[in-house]
Parts: C-alpha cells; structure tokens; sequence
C-alpha cells in the first residue's frame, strides 16, 4: 500500500484525486495540506505543508505555483518523492525542481493524460516535416474562468517538445498587439483563452501554403490528470532521486 500526501487536497483536482484514491486498494491518502478549511475529508488537513508529520511514501502536488517552493524544501527534509502537477512555475522555481531531482525523486508533469503524452511523441515527427516544409506553428489552448496562469503548463510543454524536435531553434510569441510586423518563421505562436467550464483543449495549428493540419487534444472530465497523478504516485513510491516524466510511468505500464 502507497501512503501519499495530498498537497492542495481541498482543491478541484485534490477532490477528484480525494475520490480516485478511496476507491483504490492500492494507495492511500494518509494526509492532505491546504489552507481552505471549507471541505471535509477522511484524512488529516494540515494548513500548511511544514505543519504535516504523516509518515508518508509519496507527495502529489495540485495546488498553486506559490506553494512549491516550501513544498521542494519539505520534500529533500524528509527525503519524499513528489509528483508535482501544479504549473505556472517561474524560472527560480524550475532551477529549484532541477536541484531537488538531485536529492530525491521528482516527476513534474503539466499535463498527467495519456493523450496529450502521446500528442507530444506524434507532434516531435509532425514538426520535423511540417517546419521543414515551411508550415508555421501556432498553438491555441482553452480553459475555464478559474485558471489563473497563462498560458498553460501544457501549451509551454507542447511547445517545448515540437522545439526539442526542431533544435531549439524556435521562440515562443505570445503576443502579437505591440508591434506591426509579419511573424517570423522561426516563432510558435501560444494563444490562450478563458471561459465557463472547459476542462482543457490543446490545439496545435501547422499552417501551410494552401493546408493546414490541426492536432488538437480534448480534456472531457479532470478525472484523466487525477488516474494519471495516482498512477505517478504509485510509479514513484521508493524511487531513487532523479528527473521522471510520464512516459516513464506509460512505458512501466502502470
Ligand atoms: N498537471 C496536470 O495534469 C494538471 C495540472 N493542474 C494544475 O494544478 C494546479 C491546481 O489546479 P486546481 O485543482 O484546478 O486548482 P484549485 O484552485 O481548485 O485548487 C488548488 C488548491 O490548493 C490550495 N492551496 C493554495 N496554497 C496552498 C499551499 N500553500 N499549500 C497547499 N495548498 C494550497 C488552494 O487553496 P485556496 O483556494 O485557499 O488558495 C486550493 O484549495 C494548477 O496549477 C493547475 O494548472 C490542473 C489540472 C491538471
Ligand atoms: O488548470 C487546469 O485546469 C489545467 N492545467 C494544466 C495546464 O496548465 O496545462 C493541465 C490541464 O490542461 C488543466
């Protein structure tokens, strides 16, 4: 049985984590950190992550990107694997997940489906054609009202896959409004959008002379990042420290 602690276990995706886990015999929830109090769980909340001595075999992080920095300190402290999903990260914090895979097992992940891990894969052989034929890239991504980064984790790893393919050889534009000028070859455009409830759409735009090929992922319910973090988790629990992603978790077949 994998013990795990829930960070952000209040949240949207903690509940939908919260109920994933209670219905597997495999791993349990022994403990939950977050500062709202307006939910009930089986388990112990702490308010904050310093606050929680639960022994524990793994950490699954949904919260917010302010969090992580004291969430990575407590995590090398008691020598914890953690899943960290949350996004939005800023590029201190990003050097600080390199530096904590040096010290224990860190998968970070911003997108936990096996769709879009798979539209990463078929995206790298796309791009190699396409950008060779002199298609521009563009990426349009789509969420609810409640997201407060822009763009999406997933949107920034899409595009830093297709890069990958490409020679890094690509910048990323993220607005057009402040200058009047044709785009340049060697750009992906990340357009994001806001609205309702949509889970998440990821749409990559390859746009030729006279064709155009669209690749596009949707998120239908937020129980495919939940299935995906749990199956982390468990992946996770006793690894040795490293960088881990989910196509490690995919290739286990976990
Ligand atoms: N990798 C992936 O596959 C996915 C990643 N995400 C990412 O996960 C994150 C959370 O998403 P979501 O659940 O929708 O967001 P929510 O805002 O619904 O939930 C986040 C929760 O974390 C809490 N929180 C804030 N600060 C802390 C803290 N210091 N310690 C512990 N908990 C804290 C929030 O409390 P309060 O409301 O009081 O601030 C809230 O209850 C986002 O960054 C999102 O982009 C989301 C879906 C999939
Ligand atoms: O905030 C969300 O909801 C989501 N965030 C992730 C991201 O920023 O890519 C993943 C998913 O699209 C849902």
């Amino acid at each position: 049985m994998v013990r795990m602690i829930m960070h952000g276990c209040n949240g949207k995706m903690g509940q939908v984590i919260t109920e994933i886990c209670r219905k597997d015999s495999e791993i349990e929830i022994v403990a939950g950190v977050d500062p709202y109090t307006g939910v009930e769980n089986a388990y112990p909340v702490f308010s904050s992550i310093e606050e929680c001595e639960v022994e524990a075999d793994v950490v699954v992080d949904f919260a917010a990107a302010g969090a992580v920095d004291s969430l990575l300190d407590y995590c090398v402290k008691r020598r914890l694997p953690v899943v960290l999903c949350t996004t939005g990260l800023n590029e201190a914090q990003l050097a600080q997940v390199e530096e904590t895979g040096r010290q224990v097992a860190v998968l970070k992940s911003a997108n936990m489906s096996l769709g879009v891990n798979t539209l990463m894969d078929l995206l790298k052989s796309a791009a190699k054609v396409l950008a060779t034929a002199g298609f521009d890239i563009e990426i349009v991504e789509k969420h609810h009202n409640q997201k407060v980064d822009a763009p999406s984790g997933t949107a920034l790893a899409l595009a830093d896959s297709i890069n990958e393919a490409l020679d890094q050889a690509y910048e990323y534009k993220y607005d057009r409004t402040q200058e009047r000028k044709k785009r340049d070859k060697k750009e992906i455009g990340i357009q994001a959008v806001r609205g309702g409830s949509i889970v998440g759409e990821h749409e990559v735009i390859f746009a030729g002379m006279d064709e155009v090929i669209e690749m596009k992922h949707t998120a239908y319910s937020k129980s495919i990042f939940g299935k995906g973090a749990v199956e982390a988790a468990k992946f996770l629990a006793g690894k040795p420290a490293g960088r881990y992603d989910m196509k490690d978790v995919i290739a286990a077949g976990k």
